[in-house]
């Protein structure tokens, strides 16, 4: 029988954080041997002989994790957001020289916010106008969120490729914020409402017609199947994999 696959968890007292422990103690062939949260050492992932660490802290300090942890040699697997392209090249350029270790970042983990992401990048190229709007509790520090990021990216480059053009805008007068976050010439709307957990909507316009593609988390456990996917395969997969896409064969 294999040898089980030993997880720590950083942010273990958060929300995400939380519910990976429940996640990973519930998992055949994971074993949690480590908890952290804010002022714990992170040596004592080393300590307890982890293989993957799990980060769910929050922007401000996770980067400062992955090379902590790329330079002890344990495998992670990261879901907090604030990643933009420096700090991912300089995890790049780090694990150059860590063969060997491997680091997933993802912005989203659930199965059906990927899938989400993916129908986006394969439709853009059809439509003149495309717009994103996310939903989040109104506890989340962040906007806008990392998959919104991430999706209007994926987007840009779709119409980028196609050889679409600026998406139509006349607007010449406007409240400061009243058009939201421009993300590579994409329009990015942010929604803070107590009630909800994680939502997206991605509108797709033509003339006469709209496509809308949406996809809710109504619970945290909705990620819980993409990061375990992450821990079982990081192991094996040296090197930067952003976004789950790769895992699940969806890449364009
Ligand atoms: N990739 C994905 O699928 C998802 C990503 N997220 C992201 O995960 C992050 C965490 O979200 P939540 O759990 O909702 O936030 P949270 O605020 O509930 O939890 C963050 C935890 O990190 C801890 N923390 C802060 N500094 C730390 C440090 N230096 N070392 C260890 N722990 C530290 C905090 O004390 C807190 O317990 C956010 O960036 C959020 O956007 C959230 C949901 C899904
Ligand atoms: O903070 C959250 O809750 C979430 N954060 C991630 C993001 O910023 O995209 C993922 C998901 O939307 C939930």
């Amino acid at each position: 029988m294999n040898e089980p696959i030993r997880v720590a968890v950083l942010g273990a007292s958060g929300r995400m954080g939380g519910t990976t422990v429940r996640a990973v103690q519930e998992a055949d062939g994971l074993e949690l041997v480590a908890t952290l949260d804010a002022g714990d050492d992170l040596r004592a992932v080393v300590d307890a002989g982890a293989h993957v660490a799990v980060d769910f802290t929050v922007p401000s300090v996770t980067e400062d994790h992955v090379h902590t942890l790329v330079d002890a040699g344990v495998h992670a697997v990261v879901g907090t957001t604030g990643w933009d392209d420096a700090s991912l090249g300089r995890v790049r350029d780090h694990l150059v020289r860590a063969p060997g270790v491997g680091v997933v970042v993802a912005p989203n983990f659930a199965l059906g916010a990927v899938l989400a992401m993916a129908f986006a990048r394969q439709a853009a190229r059809w439509f003149e106008s495309a717009e994103v709007v996310e939903l989040h509790h109104p506890d989340k520090v962040d906007a806008p969120s990392g998959t919104a990021r991430h999706t209007a990216q994926g987007i840009a480059a779709a119409r980028a490729a196609a050889g679409l053009g600026p998406v139509p805008d006349a607007t010449t007068q406007a409240v400061d914020g009243a058009r939201g976050a421009d993300v590579d010439g994409v329009r990015v709307h942010a929604v803070r409402l107590r009630g909800l957990v994680a939502h997206e909507e991605i509108l797709l316009g033509n003339a006469g017609e709209m496509l809308t593609i949406r996809h809710d988390s109504f619970d945290r456990v909705s990620f819980m199947p993409g990061v375990l996917l992450a821990v079982r395969r990081v192991v094996d997969r040296p090197g930067l994999t952003v976004g789950l896409e790769d895992l699940l064969d969806l890449h364009a």
